[in-house]
């Protein structure tokens, strides 16, 4: 079980949580479409961070990321282990390939 698995399954407890118990089910409460702006907002800060160099702001706002990730792909029910094995089947095969067979 990684961090990212254990996140996961706080965040899928959250979808049943009082909105006003936490930061994660408030988020949840407000919907897919909210989830996916939230996680656009936390990706242009590490863009910003990237684009300047600013290598500690950037692991900070990649935490973020990765958290408003997992909460927006909860929002539309995809399980982290389905992005996880499409990873895997990419594995071995190049990125030009992988461009051309979409
Ligand atoms: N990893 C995170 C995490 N990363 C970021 N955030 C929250 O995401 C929010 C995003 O920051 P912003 O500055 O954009 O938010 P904001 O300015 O407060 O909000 P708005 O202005 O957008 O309304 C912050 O309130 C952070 O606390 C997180 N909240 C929760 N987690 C994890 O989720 C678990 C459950 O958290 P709760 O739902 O709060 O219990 C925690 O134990 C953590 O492990």
């Amino acid at each position: 079980m990684s961090i990212l698995h254990d996140l996961e399954t706080t965040i899928l407890a959250r979808k049943s949580a009082d909105p006003d118990s936490s930061w994660t089910a408030k988020l949840l409460a407000k919907g897919p479409e909210k989830c996916a702006e939230k996680f656009g907002e936390e990706a242009i800060e590490a863009i910003i961070a990237a684009a300047k160099g600013d290598c500690e702001n950037l692991t900070y706002e990649s935490a973020d990321v990765l958290y408003h990730l997992l909460v927006m792909l909860a929002a539309r029910d995809i399980a982290l282990d389905d992005v996880l094995g499409e990873l895997a089947r990419r594995q071995g095969t190049s990125g030009i390939a992988e461009k051309a067979a979409r």
